[in-house]
């Protein structure tokens, strides 16, 4: 919208020198002229100090009219908006809130993940409020000169006001992403720049200055709530702390479905199976989903969106896009042992887990299993936990077994291992008993966390020591097919076992 604007400025700058020429072509005397000229530059710049010309707070600050985007055009997020509307209640209630005395509310915020739909909430509440909206990023208001950053913390919350008055509307909402860009703890005077942008911010939102009548409400998002400088989060400041987390099955439905409002799907694509099959996608990946499946199918030259195209595109957003690498015979065999390795693992601890085991190479992996559909889960039992552990080193074990020797394939596994390994300690589910994850000295790390792996890489070999014969088995039909279903591997697994 601005773009269009801003354009149109332009053609109508440009066309002024041409009408000038053409006047006097035709005989209008130049005084006339010039003194036409001069008005109309008067009035241009009078409609400017009165707040016509939009986005001048900052080189990024976006200025919009209140979109229509709902809280309905927000998928799941069903705790988050119920409580950003009883909060915004507050601002709309004014009167009311002022009879009985309640503090206004100065400031909503958002924390979360990436891509949970923080800036659409703020948006939906412009909306829903009837108010002016105003967005800006916490990383264009960090300058290298003393008293800039805060100067554009002025402009922007003076420029909400004005796109209020231009509105006709009686309050505004500031959106300011990435917040902890200026609003992160103050160590010390080290950083005064920083010290004058926040301070501004405080003092903006304790509303000390500007037009009573318009009010503005500072909404912030943030991924690291922990960052945050305590002035911000004292009472009288961010009133509202509001947790946006990953969408569960249902939101996923439910985003997954806003985003196909606009593409045609064959009738026997169902939405439901791909909100299970994208367990912890945020909503930004789940719109790249749709996305990317619409891009599989124009390249099919297919009028429609097919369960097969969906399935690829979860894949690329899961795993990044498929490459053709050039592998060794070597290389792609002990791909293959390693991410069997993964499936036998989980196939015995979880039976019927795996869909498939596939080499084809996507991002940084050169192979992969895809498990099926897990259930949602809240609550984590150290059983599962460890579960979790033994399939990331599964892959590690059965390269050891059949080669001798460990690769560099596993580092990412080792990752997610130890990762997992701390949750345990945290969590009281370690020999070292319940302990704040502070108190924990480096050593006792690294001691507790070698004992867990060594004792759940023992119970791993263990497990797959069993089933030598399979590997070999499977790795010739891998090696041959490419992928190979968890319908063969555990029909594999059944015969042998019997
Ligand atoms: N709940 C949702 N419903 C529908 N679409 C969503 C949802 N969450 C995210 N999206 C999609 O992802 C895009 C990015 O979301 P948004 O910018 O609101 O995320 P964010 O939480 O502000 O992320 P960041 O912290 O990275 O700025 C949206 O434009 C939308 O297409
Ligand atoms: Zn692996």
């Amino acid at each position: 919208m601005r773009k269009l604007q801003s354009y149109g400025k332009e053609i109508a700058i440009g066309f002024v020198p041409v009408l000038f020429l053409f006047l006097l072509y035709v005989g209008f005397p130049p005084v006339i002229l010039i003194t036409g000229a001069i008005a109309l530059l008067a009035l241009f710049m009078l409609a400017r100090s009165r707040g016509l010309a939009m986005g001048t707070a900052g080189k990024k600050t976006v200025a919009r009219k209140p979109e229509f985007l709902t809280f309905e055009d927000i998928g799941g997020q069903d705790q988050p908006k119920k409580e950003l509307m009883e909060a915004l209640n507050f601002l709309v209630n004014r009167d009311k809130i002022q009879k009985l005395g309640i503090r206004p509310l100065k400031g909503i915020l958002l924390t979360g993940p990436p891509g949970t739909g923080k800036t659409l909430l703020a948006k939906a509440a412009a909306h829903y409020t009837h108010s002016a909206f105003i967005a800006a990023s916490g990383s264009e208001f960090v300058e290298m000169y003393v008293g800039v950053g805060a100067g554009r913390i002025r402009d922007l919350f003076k420029e909400a006001r004005r796109e209020a008055v231009k509105l006709k509307r009686d309050s505004a909402i500031v959106f300011i992403d990435e917040i902890d860009g200026i609003g992160g703890k103050r160590d010390g005077g080290q950083h005064r720049e920083y010290d004058q942008t926040l301070n501004q911010l405080l003092t903006e939102m304790d509303g000390i200055q500007g037009d009573e009548n318009i009010k503005v409400l500072l909404v912030a998002a943030t991924n690291r709530k922990e960052l945050l400088d305590p002035a911000l989060l004292r009472p009288g400041r961010f009133d509202r702390h509001i947790q946006v987390d990953l969408p569960d099955k249902s939101g996923r439905e439910h985003i997954l479905k806003l985003h196909a409002r606009n593409k045609p799907l064959f009738p026997e694509v169902s939405l439901a199976k791909v909100a299970e099959e994208t367990f912890g996608f945020s909503g930004a990946q789940l719109e790249s989903v749709m996305n990317e499946a619409a891009i599989y199918a124009m390249r099919d030259d297919s009028e429609m969106l097919s369960a097969y195209h969906l399935t690829q595109a979860i894949d690329k957003v899961m795993m990044g896009e498929r490459m053709d690498r050039e592998t060794t015979k070597e290389e792609r065999e002990r791909v293959a042992i390693h991410e069997l390795g993964h499936a036998i693992v989980a196939e015995s601890v979880r039976p019927n887990s795996v869909a498939q085991v596939s080499l084809t190479p996507r991002g940084q992996a050169l192979g992969y299993v895809r498990h099926n559909p897990q259930q949602d889960r809240y609550l984590y039992t150290q059983a599962i936990l460890e579960e979790q552990i033994m399939i990331a080193l599964g892959g590690c074990v059965a390269e050891e077994l059949i080669y001798g020797g460990r690769s560099t394939g596993s580092r990412g596994d080792f990752e997610q291992a130890t990762n997992i390994v701390r949750t345990l300690i945290e969590s009281g589910m370690s020999s070292l008993g319940i302990i704040h994850p502070q108190a924990l000295t480096q050593e006792q790390w690294s001691k507790e966390n070698a004992a867990i792996l060594n004792d759940l890489l023992d119970r791993t070999r263990a497990m797959l020591g069993k089933h030598i014969n399979t590997f070999k088995f499977m790795l010739s039909i891998l090696i041959k097919e490419e992928t190979l279903s968890g319908q063969q591997l555990r029909e594999h697994l059944q015969q042998t076992a019997a």
